[in-house]
């Protein structure tokens, strides 16, 4: 269970740029949850997930990862617990390691370091395994540099990667955005699969209100750093992609003229 209570995040405080990024955020997510949080452009959600991964300190207030008291802990304490994969396929991996040498490091992720060898036998032929699970092909390049891969291949290593330690939460930050529609489905059934196998506590930051009520079990709505919406079961059930659209067009006291790229 995640558990955020009263949390205030406030950037550049007593300077002119002073932002109050979150502003008094309470959230209790129960274990195995599937939460997709939406919200304009600065609303907080990067900063809420930052939060939970530990390279966002909160400026006041309390966040627990199951019994622990996580506050001021930083992300490198919290990395065996918290797995996050975020938008850009190039920043959750390294394009100059194999992919079997990134799956090795993200297998120790949380770990001190040690002597003991990353890549013996047993764990090679997991890892192998683990990729061959994905239908890709790619368990035939587990020596290829990753920077070798596609966008939606380099995506969904990174998911396999993210479950290689043990974590039981998963941050996903907006992990489908820069993926074409094909990949970006491809990569969300993947996701699915993984959330629910695992029973992973999951928090999906997304820009499209189709994958916010397709997936998941719960959706959040951030604006100006507060939940404005929190929905789950039959009420979830009979929102339309419409009314969360004619929702932002009320918080942000405007038309949008990107309704299309909501959608989708
Ligand atoms: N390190 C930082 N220093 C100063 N201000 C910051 C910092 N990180 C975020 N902010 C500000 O805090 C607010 C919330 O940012 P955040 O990135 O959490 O929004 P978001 O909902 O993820 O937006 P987007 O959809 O554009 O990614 C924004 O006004 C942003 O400019």
């Amino acid at each position: 269970m995640i558990s955020v209570s009263d949390i205030k995040v406030v950037f550049g405080r007593g300077t002119p740029l002073e932002k109050k990024a979150l502003n008094g955020v309470s959230l209790t997510i129960a274990e195995g949850e599937f939460v997709t949080v939406i919200g304009s452009n600065g609303a907080g959600k990067s900063t809420l997930l930052g939060v939970l991964a530990g390279d966002v300190i909160a400026t006041e207030g309390r966040v627990t990862i199951g019994t622990v008291d996580v506050t001021r802990q930083g992300t490198a304490q919290r990395a065996g617990r918290v797995a996050r994969v975020f938008q850009d396929p190039l920043t959750g991996s390294c394009g100059a390691l194999s992919i079997e040498e990134n799956l090795a490091l993200a297998a120790r992720r949380g770990e001190r370091r040690g002597l003991a060898p990353a890549l013996g036998p047993s764990r090679r032929a997991r890892f192998r395994e683990r990729i061959a699970e994905l239908n890709l092909g790619l368990e035939n390049r587990m020596g290829d540099r990753m920077d070798l891969l596609s966008g939606g291949q380099r995506q969904a290593v990174s998911l396999v990667m993210a479950t290689l330690a043990g974590s039981d939460v998963l941050l996903l930050d907006e992990h489908t955005a820069a993926l074409d529609p094909g990949m970006a489905e491809f990569v969300m059934t993947l996701t699915e699969k993984i959330v629910s196998e695992r029973k992973l506590t999951t928090l999906m930051v997304t820009h499209s209100m189709r994958q916010a009520l397709d997936y998941g079990h719960r959706t959040v709505m951030l604006h100006g750093g507060e939940i404005v919406l929190d929905v789950t079961g039959d009420s979830r059930k009979t929102l339309q992609v419409e009314d969360l659209i004619a929702m932002f067009r009320k918080m942000r006291g405007q038309t949008l003229d990107d309704d299309a790229l909501l959608i989708g």
